[in-house]
């Protein structure tokens, strides 16, 4: 592993719906590293990542790829090295399967059998070779989910920039797509709500609350019954990837 993180983000500012909801938040993703960003509904962790895969600009802050700052690359290549699954990114309707996890190698530069053995792999990765003729859109939300992950896992990346990447998946599939994620050791960047699948395959987390960074750090470390109690008002302790869950903090009502 390289002393140059692969992704460094320093004191990132964003804003939407025209107020700030990303205030400074900094931190490293070593290359090979699995880094998950947490946090109660609202922390801000999806607009950090939109400024990622360029759907948001940030209002001020650095952030770099391979040590070169982003504004260094042209979307082209910045697009090339990395690749994200995003929330409620929805499917065109009229495209097959096969053609949704083939768009991701439109502009990859391989030839069209490697094209092809990766789509393959890819789509038996997922469990979808046999209806990969099938119309994406007519896909339960687990199979476009997954669809969507074998165009990543055919693509690739550089950097995975991953939204709440086990949404809609079934547990056998949380398991397998995101265990060969980590078998690929590629560096990865995704936010979790939960913390045992966080502390199953994360080697750092940071913490969001508020649009701030509250904590960041191995996963047993940072998330104590204190933070778990102080950020997700909940009654919790972490031992090891086994989240005991006691119950909500109590809350005055208003
Ligand atoms: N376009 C927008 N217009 C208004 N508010 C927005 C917009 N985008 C984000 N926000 C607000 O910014 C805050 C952070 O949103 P964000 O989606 O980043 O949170 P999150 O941590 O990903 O939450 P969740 O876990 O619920 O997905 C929220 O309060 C959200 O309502």
């Amino acid at each position: 592993m390289s002393s140059e993180p692969l992704l460094r983000i320093r004191d990132l500012q964003v804003e939407a719906g025209g107020l700030p909801r990303v205030h400074g938040v900094s931190l490293d993703v070593g290359e090979g590293c699995f880094h998950g960003l947490l946090g109660p509904n609202g922390a801000g962790k999806t607009t950090v990542l939109r400024v990622l895969y360029r759907a948001a600009r940030a209002r001020a802050g650095t952030i770099a790829l391979a040590g070169r700052p982003m504004r260094d690359w042209t979307p082209r290549d910045w697009a090339r090295a990395t690749g994200a699954l995003v929330q409620e990114s929805g499917l065109l309707s009229g495209l097959s399967v096969r053609d949704v996890v083939e768009i991701g190698l439109a502009r990859s530069g391989l030839p069209p059998e490697a094209c092809a053995a990766r789509i393959d792999e890819a789509l038996a990765l997922v469990g979808l070779a046999e209806r990969q003729d099938q119309d994406a859109s007519t896909l339960s939300g687990g199979e476009q989910q997954r669809t969507h992950m074998a165009q990543l896992l055919a693509r690739d990346p550089a950097l995975y920039i991953l939204d709440e990447p086990t949404n809609h998946l079934d547990l056998h599939y949380q398991l397998v797509l995101l265990d060969e994620v980590k078998r690929r050791g590629r560096t990865v960047l995704a936010t979790f709500h939960d913390l045992a699948m966080a502390a199953r395959y994360c080697d750092s987390v940071t913490v969001m609350a508020d649009g701030r960074s509250v904590a960041s750090g191995a996963p047993g470390a940072t998330l104590t019954p204190e933070l778990l109690r102080r950020v997700y008002s909940v009654e919790a302790q972490l031992d090891g990837a086994l989240l005991r869950l006691d119950g909500p903090v109590r809350r005055d009502p208003r």
